[in-house]
């Protein structure tokens, strides 16, 4: 594949903790280990922004970033690869490739231990990232809501590692018929291979909320919930992915480190998630990997993702 191109969107106002601006800390810790060429980033406004009646807090910011973010992807090649900032944080970003692709043709893979498929009427909350899905389906205000060409079909939606749907996400997973493979699930890589198969999609974008992972893998994220994947599982099943279909594009979310001392002891396991998304796939252990340092492309380059460390290093 073409190396990747990163986007970088420091978008905090879609979470609903108190502590959403560490996500901003989060995606410049995960920045400064990016090849500084192929990266990009998107000037989130610092305003909070206004809900406008809307039902979502923040919308105005919200609806803000997402025209920054768009004018940026029409400028980079594919696949993007989306750091965040919060788990909207690649709206802009999915809804590109699903439109770039013809009708069906894309199919998301939502590795996050929640499903974001609240509405405005639902959402616990208020926040942004717990609709994100649901407006990817086009349910949502005008202005973030996927519309025309980039609104993805349910049938094409696989939600992957998700343990804690509210009720109203739950009655509409089971409404929609949306595809769901539990963690334990992914202990197989090939289970989410065959859920995207099942869409007869040929492309898959795979976004990733880092609480999928379990937390004794994760320090760093606002909403951890018990029983997630290990990073081994997470970064085989996205290889397998890659292996099978074409990337159409990628996001990497919810990174909110509390300093950067705590953001250091989390890099590792992003950065083997990055190198999952953007390095060479042709393995998932670490004999055959041993040979492919230098190919790495425009991935990402700290020296935790050097090929030498096992699969199951961490
Ligand atoms: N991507 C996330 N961390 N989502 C958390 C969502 C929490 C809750 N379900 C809500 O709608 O507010």
């Amino acid at each position: 594949m073409t190396a990747a191109s990163f986007l970088v969107v420091p978008q905090w106002q879609g979470s609903g903790s108190s502590r959403a601006m560490r996500l901003i800390d989060g995606a410049e810790a995960i920045r400064g280990d990016l090849p500084a060429s192929a990266t990009h980033t998107v000037s989130v406004p610092s305003a909070a922004g206004d809900a406008l009646g809307t039902g979502v807090h923040r919308f105005s910011s919200l609806t803000l970033v997402r025209e920054l973010a768009t004018a940026e992807l029409s400028l980079l090649e594919a696949p993007v690869v989306t750091v965040g900032g919060d788990c909207a944080a690649d709206l802009a970003s999915v809804q590109h490739a699903v439109a770039a692709h013809p009708s069906g043709a894309v199919a998301v893979v939502w590795f996050d231990a929640h499903g974001d498929l609240n509405n405005v009427s639902t959402s616990p909350s208020g926040a942004f990232h717990g609709m994100v899905a649901r407006a990817l389906l086009g349910d949502g205000p005008d202005g973030l809501a996927s519309a025309g060409a980039a609104r993805l079909p349910a049938a094409n939606l696989v939600l992957a590692g998700t343990r804690s749907l509210d009720d109203g996400e739950s009655a509409f997973v089971d409404r929609a018929g949306i595809r769901v493979v539990a963690p334990g699930e992914l202990d197989d890589a090939d289970a989410v291979v065959r859920a995207v198969e099942a869409t007869g999609a040929t492309a898959v974008y795979v976004h990733v909320d880092l609480d999928v992972l379990d937390p004794a893998h994760i320090d760093g994220i606002g909403y951890p919930e018990p029983f997630g994947v290990t990073p081994a599982a997470l970064c085989d099943a996205i290889r397998a992915l890659r292996a099978r279909f074409e990337l159409a594009g990628a996001g990497v979310t919810e990174f909110a480190p509390e300093s950067p001392e705590a953001a250091g002891r989390d890099m590792p396991v992003i950065l083997r998630i990055l190198g999952a998304l953007t390095g060479p796939i042709g393995s998932g252990g670490p004999a055959a990997s041993s040979s492919t340092s230098s190919s790495t492309g425009a991935g990402p380059r700290h020296a935790s993702t050097d090929p030498d460390l096992p699969d199951d290093a961490l």
